[in-house]
């Protein structure tokens, strides 16, 4: 398969090593200030992004008026996920953002919402979520913690938003973010009583998960239409 790498960051450096393993071919590499042309789009099957937030709308939109499937990992855009969609409609394109790509992210999601469920039944808890990641990271909170936010808003009634930071009202979910070393990124659900707590974390040791994940889904793309998520891949 010929990849378009849109990013050529950490993430961008490390899916590339792992595309060539895996027999794909890097038909460009465009990071900050390299012009992506309708020329480049035409050597490409599918586009990998992965750059900043400020930069993803007009990338995606790029892939998708050039009829090249896109999928995206970059967080903190997604206020304009309603238009990407509406370009995606209109070009009868193919488009897939996850604000994570690993398995076990994607599993941990599920057990977020299984415990949301299971906690909505009892009053004496109260949810948080706390997010460590590397220095570098350029949003917060992360788009992990967000899409774990979601899922317990979904499941427990008595918080309907998230906050950044401690939470003032009763129905606001606290999202603490710290920024540490190195750290590839660690996630953390809490339900705290007055007596105890229970929590479940994810952790990851390395980007190899989100790496994996993007090339995994990026073969599976091509043969897709429309907006997809990543559970319709995963299938969990
Ligand atoms: N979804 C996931 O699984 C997942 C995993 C890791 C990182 N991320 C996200 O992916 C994004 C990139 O992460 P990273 O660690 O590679 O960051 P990074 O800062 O190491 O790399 C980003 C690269 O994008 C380039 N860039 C900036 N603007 C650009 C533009 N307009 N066009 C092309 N390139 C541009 C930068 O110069 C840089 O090389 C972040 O938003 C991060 O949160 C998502
Ligand atoms: O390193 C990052 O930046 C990461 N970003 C994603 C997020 O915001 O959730 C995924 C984890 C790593």
């Amino acid at each position: 398969m010929r990849i378009l790498l849109i990013g050529h960051g950490k993430m961008g450096k490390a899916i590339e090593q792992y595309a060539i393993q895996r027999d794909h071919t890097i038909a460009a590499t465009v990071d900050l200030n390299d012009p992506l042309m309708p020329t480049i789009a035409e050597q490409a099957d599918v586009a990998i992004e992965f750059t900043h937030p400020d930069a993803a709308f007009e990338n995606i939109k790029f892939c998708l008026e050039n009829k090249i499937p896109v999928l995206s990992g970059t967080t903190g855009w997604l206020d304009k996920m309603p238009e990407i969609e509406k370009i995606c409609k209109e070009n009868d394109g193919t488009f897939l953002y996850a604000s994570n790509f690993s398995l076990g992210v994607n599993l941990f999601f599920k057990l977020n919402e299984q415990l949301a469920a299971l906690m909505n039944r009892q009053e004496k808890y109260k949810p948080a979520i706390t997010e460590v990641h590397h220095t570098e990271k350029k949003d917060a909170p992360s788009g992990t913690a967000i899409t774990l936010a979601e899922g317990i808003i979904e499941g427990f009634d008595k918080v309907t938003e998230w906050k950044l930071g401690k939470s003032e009202k009763e129905n606001e979910l606290p999202i603490f973010a710290e920024r540490i070393g190195e750290v590839p990124g660690t996630h953390k659900i809490t339900y705290k009583s007055d007596v105890d707590m229970i929590s479940i974390e994810h952790e990851a040791f390395s980007r190899d998960g989100f790496v994996e994940g993007a090339v995994l889904v990026a073969e599976w793309l091509p043969q897709q239409k429309g907006i997809k998520k990543i559970d319709d891949f995963l299938k969990l």
